[in-house]
């Protein structure tokens, strides 16, 4: 590990990750200064972080001079970290503090940002000789607390001036810290990006598990916390974050009265639609461009974004009958619904899968597109702790294959994913002929069982796709007997009717 180079840090934006961040760098001895453009913010969180461990070493700001002078002297190197709204507000706050930067001044952005801004703030900031590191914090802001997976991306010598800092502050997992060097430019919030794009996807498929056990098969809360418990303790889902909160999340009683906490919430994920958070958005935006097959993600954006809508779903809801409301099942047997778990419990494994295998690919891509050459056994390994997607099995599995393979480019073609998909295929498979009978919201099982089949197409109906093509838009198409081929343009064109 290298010797910490800075022993102050500043950082803007007093939300739920910048407050708790504040607390996590004063644990391991830094001066914290923590700055919020909205004073009101600083007012409500200080009294909070002051009640706390270590609050000696935090101190807030309201103006951005007494901010920045609060961290040395005029020529002293600085360190700044930014937790705050991606876009617009980070660039409204990078141009107020811009007057105040140094040469040698670093600034560490911790949000989720859109890759390409960091790039252009990187173009910016170096005019002035100021370092900017795009820096994917994950985990949450219990994470931000005890230590989160990093994945910072940046100018070597600036990551070189950083990582002793970040490796203090990052999760630890057998003995390592779960931060590393990404790559260049824009990589560190690119990489952040997909992970929450597969955390979409995993987020997704576990919905679709949990409506099939609650409303589906009657499964009451305290049941479904202790199958999920089990889930989490062995087998290809042990050590899964999202299994385990989600056992915590079915068993959570209210704060006041009786019942589970879980029945009072509305069924809404809004994030992506009101924009407050795009890594989602930019996930699947950036799978299109790329060309990268990433079904299981996007089918779990889309859903998104329609549960948003509940008005609008209420509505359509009433004007085709209800038709599409999942139903009461009644497996008679004990063990044909033990069963149905064990499948389902196979079809999730399945599914994160595929989520991981999309997210992994998009990475792949990305990097040979840019020249990044991100590892992607580091990013596995960082995401091993401190971090939503943390899946013990599914991180066993993709380390070895890329220690084996360190330039692939399709992680479905390694021969242990192959067979691990050929393994549990089975059970994704009944679980969604199931579903699909019961009216169960399955758009992310689905989307990777049909992920699978076509990316295993010997035989594709995409050839009639190719003839219509041809057809009215004279794309032109290959032979069979011309074999595989490459990824380009026919050579036959057949005049299907004249003009
Ligand atoms: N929550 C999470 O689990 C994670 C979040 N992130 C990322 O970390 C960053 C912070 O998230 P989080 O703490 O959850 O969000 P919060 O909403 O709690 O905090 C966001 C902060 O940004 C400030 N802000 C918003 N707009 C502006 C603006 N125009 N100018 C200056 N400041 C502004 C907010 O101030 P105000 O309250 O006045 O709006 C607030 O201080 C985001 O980029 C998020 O994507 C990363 C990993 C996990
Ligand atoms: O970055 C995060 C975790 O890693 C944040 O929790 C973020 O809110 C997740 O949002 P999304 O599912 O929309 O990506």
């Amino acid at each position: 590990m290298s010797k910490t180079t800075f022993s102050k840090i500043g950082i803007v934006g007093a939300g739920s990750m910048g407050s708790n961040m504040a607390l996590l760098f004063a644990d391991h001895d830094f001066q914290v200064s923590i700055f919020d453009v909205n004073s009101s913010n600083i007012d409500e969180t200080l009294p909070h972080l002051k009640k706390q461990k270590n609050s000696q070493n935090i101190s807030g700001y309201k103006d951005y001079d007494k901010f920045v002078s609060s961290l040395g002297s005029n020529n002293e190197p600085k360190l700044f970290l930014f937790s705050i709204t991606h876009g617009s507000p980070a660039d409204e706050v990078l141009k107020s503090l811009s007057p105040y930067l140094k040469k040698g001044d670093i600034i560490l952005d911790g949000g989720n940002e859109w890759y390409l801004n960091s790039e252009r703030r990187q173009r910016e900031m170096k005019e002035k000789g100021v370092g900017y590191i795009g820096m994917g914090v994950s985990g949450g802001y219990q994470s931000a607390r005890r230590g989160p997976s990093i994945s910072p991306g940046g100018e070597e010598d600036v990551l070189e001036k950083v990582m002793p800092v970040l490796e203090k502050v990052a999760a630890q997992w057998k003995g390592k810290p779960c931060v590393t060097r990404i790559g260049p430019g824009g990589s560190g919030h690119y990489v952040k990006m997909v992970h929450n794009g597969i955390e979409q996807g995993m987020l997704g498929v576990l919905n679709e598990a949990w409506e099939l056990l609650f409303k589906c098969l009657s499964t009451n809360l305290d049941e479904l916390a202790k199958i999920f418990e089990g889930w989490n303790e062995a087998g290809e889902l042990k050590n899964t974050f999202l299994v385990r909160i989600g056992a915590e999340i079915c068993a959570r009683k209210k704060p006041t009265g009786t019942g589970h906490l879980l029945n009072d919430i509305q069924d809404k994920v809004v994030q992506d639609a009101d924009n407050s958070e795009g890594t989602g958005v930019w996930s699947v935006q950036e799978a299109a461009l790329r060309h990268v097959s990433a079904p299981t993600i996007t089918s779990a954006h889309f859903y998104r974004i329609a549960s948003a809508a509940r008005g609008e779903r209420l509505q359509f809801f009433d004007m085709i009958g209800g038709a599409a409301a999942a139903k009461k099942q009644h497996l008679e047997k004990n063990e044909e619904r033990a069963e149905f778990i064990e499948d389902l419990r196979e079809a999730v494994y399945c599914a994160f899968l595929a989520s991981y295998c999309q997210g992994m690919n998009l990475i792949a891509r990305t990097s040979k597109d840019e020249g990044w050459g991100v590892k992607l056994k580091e990013c596995i390994r960082i995401w091993r702790a401190g971090c939503i997607i943390e899946s013990e099995y599914i991180a066993d599995l993709l380390e070895d294959v890329f220690e084996k393979d360190k330039g692939i480019m399709n992680v479905l073609l390694a021969e242990k994913i192959a067979s691990e998909i050929q393994r549990t295929m089975p059970a994704l498979k009944k679980v969604v002929l199931r579903a699909t009978e019961w009216d169960a919201h399955i758009p992310c099982m689905s989307a990777s069982l049909e992920y699978f089949k076509y990316c295993a197409g010997k035989h594709l109906p995409a050839m009639f796709m190719e003839a219509q093509l041809d057809y009215f838009g004279a794309h032109s198409y290959d032979l069979k007997s011309e074999g595989a081929g490459e990824v380009k343009k026919g050579s036959h064109h057949t005049e299907w009717q004249p003009a």
